[in-house]
């Protein structure tokens, strides 16, 4: 990263992101070989709406949040791109840390002061962070300094699909949501109190006051979810980080759960970034949606255009694995062919080739596809060589305006 991206990072973020993430790469150095877990991962996070992150496993949905967070676990670092964040409205102080909410922090998992649980990306040498737009490039930050901890909880929370990952078993769920606000938003007890039991009611717990005053393992895993959204929630987040949060539950539960995030959404006008393999959990609550594939975004796009006109084989194979009404229940439901690489090995040519069922001898198997827009569609792009634009030559002479 160069001096001059940082030093005007708001040319590179869009104008109605929350988050810009930018040519993100992420490795992790390990005994057997090099894991390349992010190769040049580019989108954005838009305001206020609700971006659906899905692939299969492995894939990078993961390693994606927890570089915006900067909690990626050691030997992993970041080593290249940028993580542009525009933070909302300024907030009043009167927080404090408190000792039950160190590294629980509003549901993000704090990076931690300890050694080795958080990356070794060298920040030391990086530029100053913030420019004078208040874009911060949260590629710069020291993962254990004090911005960083502010950001994470107060500006951007997350969820995991372990309720327990967020929730302190010793303490009860009341005093851990207040003691998420006591620490951004207000120094009186009784005030965090009763907002604590508020936020509790706001999740549609039944008999909030009993439910505030219980421990963790005395609640079924939907109100343990219910309350780790609480705790998310209770410093209004810019951005609500979601990686798989439904995941562990059954289907009626997760409707609800779904339902309530997409109400609580509206209502505080946040941003969610939702990790799920689920196209059926696409469907019920993203505006937008990212489909990566070995480490590479292969298609972002509205999610009506993901459903409705999919460009990318892979997203194609996604699509006709999820069950759909009106199809014969005596169909069996398609799996896609072969299974993800080994993360160690580099693919040649289009990582997805090998799998592919429309994949081009002597192209997709030696050049690596360029991410480019959809025809006629500038909100929608695609990695694939099967469309325009995708090999060197093309992007060069679409660059020139050739
Ligand atoms: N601590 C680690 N050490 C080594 N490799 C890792 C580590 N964490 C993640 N990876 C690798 O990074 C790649 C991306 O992992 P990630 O967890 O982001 O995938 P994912 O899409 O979230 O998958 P899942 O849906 O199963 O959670 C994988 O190849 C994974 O093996």
């Amino acid at each position: 990263m160069s001096e001059a991206t940082i030093s005007n990072p708001s040319t590179k973020m869009a104008a109605d992101a929350v988050v810009s993430v930018r040519d993100l790469q992420v490795e992790f150095p390990t005994q057997i070989g090099v894991v390349r877990a992010l190769n040049g991962v580019t989108f954005d996070v838009p305001r206020g709406r609700v971006l659906g992150i899905v692939g299969e496993s492995g894939s990078g949905k993961s390693v994606t949040a927890r570089a915006i967070l900067r909690i990626i676990e050691r030997p992993g670092r970041i080593t290249n791109g940028d993580i542009l964040f525009r933070p909302g409205l300024e907030r009043k102080g009167g927080g404090r840390a408190t000792k039950r909410n160190r590294g629980r922090t509003g549901g993000a998992k704090e990076a931690a002061p300890e050694a080795g649980t958080t990356d070794g990306s060298d920040t030391a040498t990086r530029a100053p962070a913030e420019n004078s737009q208040g874009v911060v490039d949260l590629t710069s930050l020291d993962p254990t300094g004090d911005r960083i901890r502010a950001i994470r909880g107060q500006e951007i929370s997350m969820i995991f699909q372990e309720p327990m990952t967020s929730l302190n078993p010793v303490y009860t769920v009341g005093d851990q949501i207040a003691e998420a606000i006591l620490l951004h938003q207000t120094p009186d007890r009784n005030e965090a109190n009763k907002r604590s039991v508020e936020m509790l009611r706001r999740v549609g717990m039944p008999n909030p006051e009993r439910i505030a005053k219980s421990y963790p393992h005395q609640l079924s895993g939907g109100m343990r979810q219910r309350a780790m959204i609480a705790m998310a929630l209770s410093c209004t987040p810019t951005l609500l980080i979601a990686d798989e949060p439904t995941t562990a539950l059954d289907v009626t539960t997760e409707a609800q759960i779904l339902e309530l995030m997409r109400e609580l959404q509206d209502e505080y006008g946040m941003s969610i970034m939702f990790i799920t393999h689920s196209m059926g959990v696409v469907a019920q609550l993203c505006d937008e949606v990212v489909v990566m594939y070995l480490g590479r975004v292969v298609e972002r796009a509205p999610v009506d255009d993901i459903f409705h006109d999919p460009k990318h084989p892979y997203t194609v194979s996604l699509l006709r694995s999820i069950p759909r009404i009106g199809v014969n229940r005596g169909t069996p439901l398609e799996v896609i062919k072969g299974s993800v690489p080994d993360p160690y090995s580099v693919v040649p040519g289009c990582p997805f080739h090998p799998r592919c069922p429309s994949a081009m001898k002597g192209l997709c198997d030696t050049v690596l596809p360029i991410e480019a827009p959809v025809e006629g569609k500038p909100d929608h792009n695609v990695r694939c060589h099967l469309y325009p634009g995708s090999t060197p030559a093309e992007a060069a002479s679409a660059a020139a305006g050739k």
